[in-house]
């Protein structure tokens, strides 16, 4: 071998060992970036440029049918699927692991994240603005005076204004109206358990200006004089300053030794001190006082109406629920108030009021907010994206609960349902801490009514619409009538929830239980396509706006 060859050998071995060496190092290079290259994001549609997937999402929410929007997403992508609402990409759970996943990763991996334009109408300092540790703290304030032990103690004040209540509404009429008697019965009891005030003048004094904030902090968040929205937050703090002048009121009787710290919740805020030696500020008492009367009021008014009326859609439920509380007032001796002990005994009525939260939540859902990305599943979800449970997905689901539609109190007997699958309430850090007042005053209620009148509705095909917060959309109120005496020999028109006389919505209550009605039924079900499409996706655009998320 020559000089020359030897060197050209020599070359061709570097470069055979360069171009192996470069090609090791690309194989290398590309395992390891397919390693690390990022999860994909979960399947689904982010529909329509801008508007996203948001007209369907409220326009299935508005006519009562929420559950279809997942359900049909659900078959095509899989049960966590991406979409686009409110402006933002959205993953939404529809399984009793996602609601689990969501539930427990409050502060870790996303927080509760409400709508600017209600927050803004509720205040800065209210708990559903708040997140992490200042959240922790007001929530520990709010249960001083919403937990079991402490509400034992105002059982016996709902039960008279209860009783008093229905004495001057109820009795001797022949037909009321149900839902907006509750609204004010409710809002009654909101005011004497959250401030004491008693006086029916004031009461009513505060009802216009709430309602006005209600109806404003869903609206287009213009503060331009006349908007609804303007109108909210004057309202709101027209609240506001009445509250001042009772905390100021109030601070005054405590420090003279003429009130108890536990005698309403005001009572329990103003005496409450941290952990760390801080009581609340005055505006840490107003906007709760006002998330208070907000978060309760629709919610518990909703279920108890709609309690009455499956009530009457199944006479042999009614009348093992009126045996029930007859049983606990004979045992307990006729005139003595209820207790929070009987509402313990209550299992056949609150089993009935489960079932209605289960058809019927009125809360449909909540969104948080992504705080870091996470891989959940195989899946990635980025950070500021949003996340969605939604409540009916599961109460509504074969998989969970045989014969989703069918109004049947027992499901709740022995264990109940699987975990995370019946959540009315949310769950976990940012669970509902309104459950057991909710509970108290419900049951109360339902008692009274059950133990002294019977009822039928008067129109048995009343339609029932939810807006896209807590609060249900009621389109107009119709009654029901009674169909039978009880042993109060009084004869008892009830009503109902408002009912729609919009050719717009869906019937709520299913075909299945058309046949338990006392009443012969006209068929059920004004088809969908009295709706006109138009004017559903214009409301909708309208709504999906006015919240400006
Ligand atoms: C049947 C009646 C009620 C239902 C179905 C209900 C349901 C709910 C739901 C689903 C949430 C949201 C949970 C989440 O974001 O994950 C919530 C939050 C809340 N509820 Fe209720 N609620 C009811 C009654 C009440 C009552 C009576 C009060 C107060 C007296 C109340 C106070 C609150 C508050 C303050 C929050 C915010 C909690 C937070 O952000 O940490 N609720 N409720």
């Amino acid at each position: 071998m020559t000089l020359a060859e030897a060197i050209n050998n020599q070359r061709a071995l570097f470069l055979g060992a360069g171009i192996l060496l470069l090609s090791i190092i690309f194989q290398l290079w590309r395992s390891s970036s397919r390693r690390s290259s990022p999860l994909p994001l979960p399947p689904g549609s982010y529909g329509l440029p801008f508007f996203g997937e948001t007209l369907q999402f409220l326009y299935t929410q508005r006519r009562n049918l929420s559950w279809t929007f997942v359900d049909d997403r659900v078959s095509v992508y899989g049960e966590i699927f991406k979409t686009h609402l409110f402006g933002v990409p959205t993953v939404l759970f529809s399984n009793p692991a996602g609601n689990k996943m969501i539930f427990t990763s409050e502060n870790k991996l996303c927080h509760v994240a409400w709508p600017p334009s209600i927050v803004n109408v509720l205040g800065k300092r209210a708990l559903i603005a708040l997140t992490g540790d200042e959240a922790k703290s007001l929530r520990k304030a709010l249960m001083t005076f919403l937990r079991p032990e402490a509400l034992q103690v105002y059982t016996g004040r709902v039960n008279k204004s209860a009783q008093s209540f229905l004495e001057e509404n109820w009795r001797g009429r022949s037909e009321v109206k149900v839902f907006p008697l509750l609204k004010r019965f409710i809002f009654r009891i909101a005011c004497e358990l959250l401030m004491s005030r008693y006086n029916r003048q004031e009461q009513e004094m505060l009802e216009k200006p709430f309602s006005t904030m209600v109806h404003g902090q869903m609206q287009l968040p213009i503060r331009l004089p006349g908007t609804r929205y303007s109108k909210a937050i004057v309202a709101a703090n027209l609240l506001r300053s009445q509250f001042q002048l009772w905390i100021e009121e109030r601070k005054r009787d405590l420090a003279s030794g003429k009130g108890l710290p536990d005698d309403d919740m005001l009572s329990c805020l103003l005496t409450y001190v941290s952990e760390n030696g801080t009581p609340l500020s005055d505006e840490d008492i107003k906007d709760n006082i006002l998330l208070m009367l907000f978060a309760g009021h629709d919610t518990s008014t909703l279920v108890t109406a709609l309690a009455l009326r499956y009530l009457a859609l199944n006479p042999d439920i009614f009348d093992a629920v009126y045996r029930e509380n007859k049983e606990i007032l004979e045992e307990k001796g006729h005139g003595k108030p209820l207790s929070w002990a009987d509402i313990q005994k209550m299992k056949l009525s609150w089993r009935v009021v489960q079932e209605t939260l289960r058809l019927q939540p009125p809360s449909q859902g909540s969104f948080r907010k992504v705080i870091q990305t996470f891989e959940y599943n195989g899946f990635r979800i980025p950070n500021a994206w949003k996340l969605y449970w939604s409540v009916n997905s599961t109460h509504r689901n074969a998989k969970y609960f045989e014969e989703p539609d069918k109004f049947d109190p027992s499901r709740f007997e022995g264990a109940g349902p699987a975990p995370c699958t019946f959540v009315p309430f949310g769950g976990g850090a940012r669970m509902c801490p309104g459950n057991e007042f909710a509970r108290m005053v419900i049951m109360v209620l339902l008692h009274h009514i059950v133990i002294h009148f019977s009822w039928t509705l008067v129109d048995p095909h009343e339609i029932i619409t939810v807006g896209c917060s807590l609060r249900p959309k009621v389109l107009s109120e119709k009654s029901f009538k009674p169909s039978s005496i009880t042993d109060s020999g009084s004869q008892m028109h009830g009503s109902c929830i408002g009912l729609s006389t919009q050719p717009t919505a869906m019937p709520s209550i299913s075909r299945s239980q058309t046949s338990l009605t006392r009443h012969v039924l006209r068929e059920q079900g004004q088809p969908l396509t009295h709706l006109s499409l138009l004017e559903g996706a214009l409301e909708c655009a309208q709504e999906m706006n006015l919240l400006a998320w």
